[in-house]
Formats: structure tokens, C-alpha cells, sequence
């Protein structure tokens, strides 16, 4: 192991980064609540500065990835839709199998400029999250139980806020509705079987309302679905843990685009319109496991220097004053003052890790399993 990697896997730079991201995320969370009263005079402008607040935090994570672990992320695609991704609004169809599927997304999002303005249909929990939950609600993030009768209206109405964004976006949705696992896999394809539709081997079988609405709300704003399926070089499964280890993952990401208007208006054929879509994600993972790589061509995009630079930026702001602040506790030779500043850098430390523990798959909840299944039946 060389020095560096050695530095990479050590408990003090994990805290120092997740000082830098917690301090500046919070102090980019307190610049959006100055904004509210913008929101009153200009919406559009108050929109584009939170854009710009949200690339500040969601970049350090990207940065993370890039930089730190240096995690290469390859892009399978037609190039003749190459030069559209970023330049439009689309719907992303992702598979959801990874603890960190939603970092190598928004990896992308940056390598085509839209990671400010990115959107996902997200589980209500998720709101509440420091930093990355109260940034969302600033990027009008659409926000949904996993309970249709409350979701049919509050998803629609936050859909159509978004008709008049003023920047493109990409709205991520996860049809299968929560992470893979062995035992969600087994119930979700129970469901399929009494539902008369084929087994899916590498998904969960996707919830059709979300896709429905979203589509039907985003007609005209959105030019196109990106079909996008994920999956990692030898078997490897990435963790958050193992980016702030400074592991290096290897991404690969097959993307179609399809143009919105070829999905079908009717609820019942778009609904089969996406389960044939997942039956064809479905055979890409298998030929993926078969010969280790996805059809099509590959035009990957390089990662770009702003993430390190913001990371660098607000690394300066925050660690500064830090330093001035632990060379006088030294020199204060209080034993009390120093007794609290480890109970506040262990609190610290709690709290960072019960925030990435929110992408552990291990504590994924309880969604599409038996008791769910049944009351959505
Ligand atoms: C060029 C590069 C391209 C791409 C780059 C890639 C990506 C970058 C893009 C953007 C990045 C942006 C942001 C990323 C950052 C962070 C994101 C992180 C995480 C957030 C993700 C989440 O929170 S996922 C969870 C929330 N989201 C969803 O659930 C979406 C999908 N769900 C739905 O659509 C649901 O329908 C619903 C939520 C709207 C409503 O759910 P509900 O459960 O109430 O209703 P359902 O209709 O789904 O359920 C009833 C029907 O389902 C059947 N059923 C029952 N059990 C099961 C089962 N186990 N499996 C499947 N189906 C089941 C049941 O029978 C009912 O059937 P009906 O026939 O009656 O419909
Ligand atoms: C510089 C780096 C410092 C590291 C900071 C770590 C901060 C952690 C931010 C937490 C972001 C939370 C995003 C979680 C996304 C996710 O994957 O959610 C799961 C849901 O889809 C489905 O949930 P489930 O039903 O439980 O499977």
C-alpha cells in the first residue's frame, strides 16, 4: 500500500472530509433560507441560485468519487445522442442495486452540466436527511410515501411546478421503487407471476404509477427517457465506506434514448411499455455478466476540474477557521474545553455515519416486501 492510499484509508481524513462536507453543507443550506424571500420576487432567479448552492454540495460528493477514490465511470452510448445529453430535459430509468448508484448519477449529471439542477423522484425519508434532504427541498425535489393514494395528487402537483424550470435537468427515477435485494427479488417476483408478466433475473419488478404520472406531467418539457443501466467491473460491490477508503471503483453505464413521445399515452400500455423496457434492462445485465461489457459503443466524457476546485473552495472556508479554533483550545490547556470539543467531534462523527448509513443496503427498508406487497394488493 502506498503512502497515500495508506492517508486515503485513515479515520482522521474521513473526519476532516465529513467536517468540510457537513460545516459548508450546512452553511449553503442557511444561504438557501436567505433566498426565500427572493422566491417572492423573482422565481426564476431564486431558482438558478439554488442551482448553483446545490452544485456546492452535491459536487464534494462527485469529487469524492473522482477524485478521492478515483472511481472511472464509462458510458455506453449512441453517438448520435451523445451531443443532446445535457442539452435537453430528460426522464433517467436507473436500475436500483447499488449503495452508490445515485453518487455515479450524479457523476454524470456533472460531466454534462446539469448536476445543480438534477431531480429524482425520492422517498419522503429523504427530506429530512441534513444537508442533502433540506438542499432538495430548495431544488423543488418531488418527494413521495410510497403510498399511491396520498402520492397520485402531491407527485402531480410537484411535477407540474417543474413545466417552467429555467435550466435543463434530468429527473432520475428508480421504477423498481427501492434497492435490490435477494429477499424484495423473491416477492417482487411473486407479484410478476400472479400478474401474468415474465421473471425479471437482475431487477425488481418496476412500479408503473410513478413512471406513469411523471411521463404524463412532463409531456412537452421533457424530450426524452434515458434508459440507463448500471453495473460495476469484476463483481465489485461499491459502497460510500469504501469511496471515503479511497477505493477505485470502475462504473459502467449503458444509456438509450428514447424520444417521450414514443411512450404510449394510455396508463395500461405505458405500464406494459416499461415492463417490456426492464425486460430489456434485464437481457443488457445478462449480457453484462455474460461477457463483461454492455452493447454499443463507448463515448465516455472526462470528469472535469470544478468539483475538486469547489471541493478545494469550501475545504479553505471551513478548515481555516478550524485550525485557529483547535490551536487556541490547545493553548487554552483547558481540560474542560477540550473534553468538549471531543464530545462535539464525536457527535459529528455519529452523525456522518448514520447519514451514510442511509445508503446501506442492509438498512434498506421494508418496502416491497410480504406485509407491503399484500397491502398494495
Ligand atoms: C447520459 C447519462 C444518463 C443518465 C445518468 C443517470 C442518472 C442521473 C440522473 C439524475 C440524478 C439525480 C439525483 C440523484 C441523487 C440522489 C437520489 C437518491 C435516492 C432517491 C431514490 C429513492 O428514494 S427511490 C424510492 C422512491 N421512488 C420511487 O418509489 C419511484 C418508483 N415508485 C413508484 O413509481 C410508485 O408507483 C409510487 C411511489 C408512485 C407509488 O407507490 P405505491 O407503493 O403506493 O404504489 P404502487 O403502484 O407502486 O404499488 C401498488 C402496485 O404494485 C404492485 N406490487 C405490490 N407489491 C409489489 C412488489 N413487491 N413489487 C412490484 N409491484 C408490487 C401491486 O400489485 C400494485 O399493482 P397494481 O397493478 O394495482 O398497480
Ligand atoms: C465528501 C463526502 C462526505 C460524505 C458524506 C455522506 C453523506 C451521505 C448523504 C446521504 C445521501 C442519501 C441518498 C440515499 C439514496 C438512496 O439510495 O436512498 C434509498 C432509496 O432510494 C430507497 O430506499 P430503500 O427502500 O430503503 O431501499
Amino acid at each position: 500500500m502506498g503512502l497515500l492510499q495508506f492517508l486515503k484509508s485513515q479515520f482522521l481524513c474521513h473526519l476532516i472530509m465529513c467536517y468540510v462536507f457537513l460545516v459548508s453543507g450546512l452553511i449553503v443550506n442557511l444561504i438557501q433560507i436567505c433566498t426565500l424571500p427572493l422566491w417572492l420576487v423573482s422565481k426564476q432567479l431564486a431558482r438558478k441560485i439554488n442551482i448553483r448552492l446545490a452544485y456546492c454540495i452535491a459536487s464534494q460528493m462527485v469529487a469524492a468519487l473522482e477524485w478521492w477514490s478515483g472511481t472511472e465511470c464509462t458510458l455506453y452510448t449512441d453517438p448520435k445522442s451523445y451531443p443532446l445529453y445535457g442539452k435537453e430535459n430528460a426522464v433517467v430509468i436507473l436500475n436500483h442495486s447499488f449503495e452508490i448508484d445515485f453518487l455515479c448519477g450524479w457523476t454524470f449529471c456533472e460531466r454534462f452540466g446539469v448536476l445543480g439542477s438534477s431531480k429524482v423522484l425520492a422517498k419522503k425519508e429523504l427530506a429530512y436527511v441534513p444537508v442533502i434532504g433540506w438542499m432538495w427541498y430548495f431544488l423543488e425535489i418531488v418527494f413521495c410515501k410510497r403510498k399511491w393514494e396520498e402520492d397520485r395528487t402531491t407527485v402531480a402537483q410537484s411535477l407540474q411546478k417543474l413545466r417552467d424550470y429555467p435550466e435543463n435537468y434530468w429527473f432520475l427515477l428508480f421504477c423498481e421503487g427501492t434497492r435490490f435485494t435477494p429477499k424484495k427479488h423473491q416477492f417482487s417476483m411473486q407479484v410478476a407471476e400472479s400478474k401474468g408478466l415474465p421473471k425479471l433475473k437482475y431487477h425488481l419488478l418496476p412500479r408503473t404509477k410513478g413512471f406513469y404520472v411523471t411521463v404524463q406531467n412532463l409531456r412537452g418539457t421533457a424530450a426524452a427517457i434515458y434508459d440507463s443501466t448500471l453495473n460495476f467491473r469484476n463483481n465489485e460491490v461499491p459502497t460510500l465506506l469504501g469511496i471515503l477508503n479511497g477505493k477505485k471503483y470502475h462504473a459502467d453505464l449503458y444509456v438509450r434514448r428514447i424520444p417521450l413521445e414514443s411512450v404510449p399515452e394510455d396508463e395500461a400500455e405505458c405500464a406494459a411499455w416499461l415492463h417490456k423496457l426492464y425486460q430489456e434492462k434485464d437481457g443488457f445485465q445478462e449480457q453484462y455478466a455474460q461477457t463483461g461489457r454492455f452493447p454499443g459503443p463507448i463515448v465516455s466524457p472526462p470528469r472535469r476540474p470544478w468539483s475538486l476546485i469547489n471541493w478545494l473552495f469550501w475545504s479553505c472556508v471551513v478548515l481555516y477557521p478550524l485550525g485557529l479554533l483547535i490551536a487556541q483550545l490547545l493553548s487554552s490547556g483547558s481540560v474542560l474545553t477540550i473534553a468538549a470539543a471531543v464530545v462535539v467531534c464525536s457527535a459529528v462523527s455519529m452523525g456522518m455515519r448514520w447519514m451514510i448509513g442511509q445508503t446501506e443496503i442492509d438498512k434498506s427498508s421494508n418496502y416491497g416486501i410480504k406485509a407491503t406487497a399484500l397491502n398494495n394488493n
